[in-house]
C-alpha cells in the first residue's frame, strides 16, 4: 500500500476544528486500505507565535519542506492584531507559499445543485456553476521590493507596496491555466488592469502570446479585474478557467465563493513547479477562507472547504484521483440530502455543527464503497 507523509498545520480560530475532520476522513480511506497516512503536526500562524514568537519555526518549515503535501486550516485573529508585522499570522502562510516555491494555486468555485437556493444569487444565475480560478501566488503586491513605511523629512508617513511580475513568472502560470482549461470547458479568461498597471500591460502581452503560440485549441479572452468582479455576480457561468495574478485572485475567489452559496464551501490547491528529476510538486492545499474569528470555539463552522482541500490532495499530489472523486461525490451527496452548517442553510433551515457534516461525510463514504 503506497505511503504518504503529510503534515498537518492546522493554525488559529477554526483551523483547528476544521482539521479534526479532515484526520477522521483520512483515517477512514487508511482503513479502508487506499493508502497509509503518516501525519506530522506543527504550529503556524498566532499559535505559533504564542508559542515561540515566529509565524512558523524553521523546524516547521523543514518538515513542510520534506512532506508529500501540507495541509493547512487558517491563520489570524483579533488576538494578534499589534504583532509586529513581520511576525503577524499570515507571515507563516506566506513564508510557505514563498519558500515552497508554491506559485500556481489553484481555487475551484463549484455550486452543488442542492445549494443553489443558498448563494444570494438568483438560482439560474448559479445553478451548475463549475469555474476555476488560477491564481498566481508567490509574486506581485504580496511580495513585491520596496515593501515599506517611510517617514519622509515633513514628518509625513510613506506606505510603498510593489506590484512586480516578470515575464518567466506570467509565462508559468499562464500554462497551469491553459492545461487545466484543457481538462475543461477549453476557455481562460484573463484578469488584469492593463489600462493603469505596467503589470498588467506585460501580463496581457505574455498571456495573449502564450495563448497563441502554445495553445490554440483554448479559446481566450481577456478582461478588466474590476469588470470581471462585476461579470461574477451577474453571469457566472460565462467563465470557465480565469487566470490572474496574486491580488486579483485573492479578490475574485472570495467573490466566487458566494456564488457556492458560503466562503466556508471553497477548497484550494497551491502548487509548486514540478521537480526535474523526481516529477513531484511541492503543494499545500488550504481552504480559501479564513480563521473566522467571529464563529471560533463555537463548533459550527463549515468543514466542507477544508475537506474538499484534502479531496484536492489526493487528487493533485497523492495519485489518488478515485479517492478524491469519492470524497467529492460523499460531499455532493451530504449536501443532495439536506445536511447543512449554518452558513449554508436556508431560513428556518435546521443546522448541524463541524462535528455533524464531517461525521456524515464519512458516513456516506462508507455507504459509497459499499
Ligand atoms: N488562509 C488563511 O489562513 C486566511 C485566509 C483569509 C483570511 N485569513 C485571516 O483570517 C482572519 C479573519 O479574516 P476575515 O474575517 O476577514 O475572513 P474569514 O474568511 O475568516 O471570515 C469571513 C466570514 O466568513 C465566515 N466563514 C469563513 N469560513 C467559514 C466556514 N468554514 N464556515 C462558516 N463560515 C465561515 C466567517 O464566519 C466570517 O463571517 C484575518 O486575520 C485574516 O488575515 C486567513
Ligand atoms: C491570509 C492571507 C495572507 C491570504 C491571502 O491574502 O492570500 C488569504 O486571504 C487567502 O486568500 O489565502
Ligand atoms: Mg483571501
Amino acid at each position: 500500500m503506497a505511503s504518504f507523509n503529510l503534515f498537518l498545520l492546522p493554525g488559529d480560530g477554526i483551523g483547528p476544528e476544521i482539521m479534526v475532520e479532515v484526520k477522521s476522513i483520512l483515517s477512514w480511506f487508511q482503513a479502508r486500505g487506499v493508502a497509509t497516512f503518516e501525519t506530522e503536526a506543527g504550529l503556524v500562524g498566532g499559535s505559533a507565535y504564542d508559542a515561540h514568537g515566529k509565524a512558523i519555526s524553521e523546524e516547521d518549515m523543514k518538515l513542510a519542506q520534506a512532506a508529500d503535501a501540507v495541509l493547512f486550516g487558517a491563520v489570524g485573529g483579533p488576538k494578534w492584531d499589534s504583532v509586529p508585522y513581520d511576525v503577524r499570522p499570515e507571515a507563516g502562510l506566506l513564508r510557505l507559499r514563498k519558500d515552497l516555491g508554491l506559485f500556481a494555486n489553484l481555487r475551484p468555485a463549484i455550486c452543488y445543485p442542492a445549494l443553489a437556493d443558498a448563494s444570494s444569487l438568483k438560482r439560474e444565475v448559479v445553478e451548475g456553476l463549475d469555474i476555476l480560478i488560477v491564481r498566481e501566488l508567490t509574486g506581485g503586491v504580496y511580495f513585491g521590493e520596496p515593501k515599506e513605511i517611510v517617514t519622509l523629512e515633513n514628518g509625513e508617513k510613506r506606505a510603498v507596496d510593489t506590484q512586480l511580475y516578470t515575464t518567466h513568472e506570467i509565462e508559468r502560470i499562464a500554462r497551469v491555466a491553459f492545461d487545466l482549461a484543457r481538462t475543461r470547458g477549453k476557455k481562460v479568461a484573463s484578469a488584469e488592469k492593463r489600462n493603469v498597471m505596467k503589470s498588467g500591460v506585460l501580463w496581457n502581452q505574455v498571456v495573449t502570446k502564450i495563448g497563441k503560440e502554445e495553445y490554440s485549441d483554448v479559446a481566450l479572452e481577456h478582461v478588466l479585474a474590476d469588470n470581471c468582479a462585476m461579470q461574477l455576480v451577474r453571469w457566472p457561468k460565462q467563465y470557465d478557467v480565469i487566470v490572474c495574478d496574486n491580488l486579483f485572485g485573492d479578490i475574485l475567489s472570495d467573490v466566487a465563493a458566494m456564488l457556492t452559496g458560503s466562503l466556508g464551501m471553497l477548497p484550494s490547491a497551491s502548487l509548486g513547479a514540478p521537480d526535474a528529476a523526481t516529477g513531484k510538486r511541492k503543494s499545500l492545499y488550504e481552504p480559501v477562507h479564513g480563521s473566522a474569528p467571529d464563529i471560533a470555539g463555537k463548533g459550527i463552522a463549515n468543514p466542507i472547504a477544508m475537506i474538499g482541500s484534502f479531496a484536492m490532495a489526493l487528487r493533485y499530489s497523492l495519485g489518488l484521483g478515485e479517492a478524491a472523486d469519492m470524497l467529492d461525490k460523499a460531499i455532493a451527496n451530504v449536501l443532495a440530502s439536506g445536511v447543512r452548517t449554518k452558513d449554508i442553510a436556508a431560513a428556518g433551515q435546521n443546522a448541524v455543527g463541524t462535528k455533524d457534516m464531517g461525521a456524515a461525510i464519512v458516513k456516506e463514504l462508507e455507504a459509497l464503497a459499499r
